[in-house]
């Protein structure tokens, strides 16, 4: 099913999944979809291997992390917080070097916590790797006390390749 973007999220100074400065992350750009969705658009390279050619399940977990995270400010721009638990299935190997997927939507919402789900898929919509993860909410001048962090270091990117970005077709 295709659904459209609506609007591009923010990325961050050096956050390991999209800071812009992070030299070593993976610079995802995320896209938050008509349905709630959030859709991170990002390649993996040499650094962030485990076996050979293949993704470390450690790294294919902090992009879960995050895109289920982020997902929370398609509700709600201004809802930040802190991951108390994921849990990973890894289902099959993260290919390095090519363009990859990672999508997450929020599935239960309260006044201190929020769940969600998401998955890591390819081009082909395969599902290489799923999560379940719950969230504390917290104001981000909790969570970041000694700047003003969505000040100083919430960046609106524009990439040349977003206006090539207007839907996505989702595998579920
Ligand atoms: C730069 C880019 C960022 C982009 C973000 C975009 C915006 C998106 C917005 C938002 C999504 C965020 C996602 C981003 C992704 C990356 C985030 C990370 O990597 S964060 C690093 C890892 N996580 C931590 O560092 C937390 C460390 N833990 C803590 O700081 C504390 O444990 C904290 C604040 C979670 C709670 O500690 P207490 O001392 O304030 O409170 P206590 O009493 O322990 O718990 C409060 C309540 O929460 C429950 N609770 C705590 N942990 C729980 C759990 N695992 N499951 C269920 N309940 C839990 C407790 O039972 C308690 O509930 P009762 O008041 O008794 O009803």
């Amino acid at each position: 099913m295709i659904y459209k973007v609506l609007k591009k999220q923010n990325n961050s100074e050096m956050c390991f999944v999209c800071g812009i400065h992070n030299e070593s992350g993976l610079n995802t750009s995320y896209y938050e979809l008509e349905n709630n969705q959030l859709i991170g658009v990002f390649k993996g390279h040499d650094v962030h291997q485990s076996y050979p050619e293949r993704m470390h399940g450690g790294i294919v977990t902090a992009l879960l992390d995050e895109t289920i995270g982020r997902a929370v400010q398609t509700l709600d721009e201004n809802i930040w917080g802190v991951t108390v638990e994921i849990t990973v299935r890894f289902v099959k190997p993260v290919p390095l070097d090519q363009v990859l997927y990672t999508v997450g939507y929020v599935t239960n919402m309260r006044s201190r916590m929020f769940e969600g789900e998401g998955y890591v898929c390819n081009t082909d919509k395969e599902i290489l790797a799923t999560a379940k993860a719950k969230y504390f909410i917290q104001h981000v001048d909790k969570i970041v006390s000694d700047i003003d962090f969505v000040r100083e270091q919430w960046i609106y990117v524009d990439d040349a390749k977003d206006s090539e970005v207007k839907s996505f077709d989702l595998p579920k």
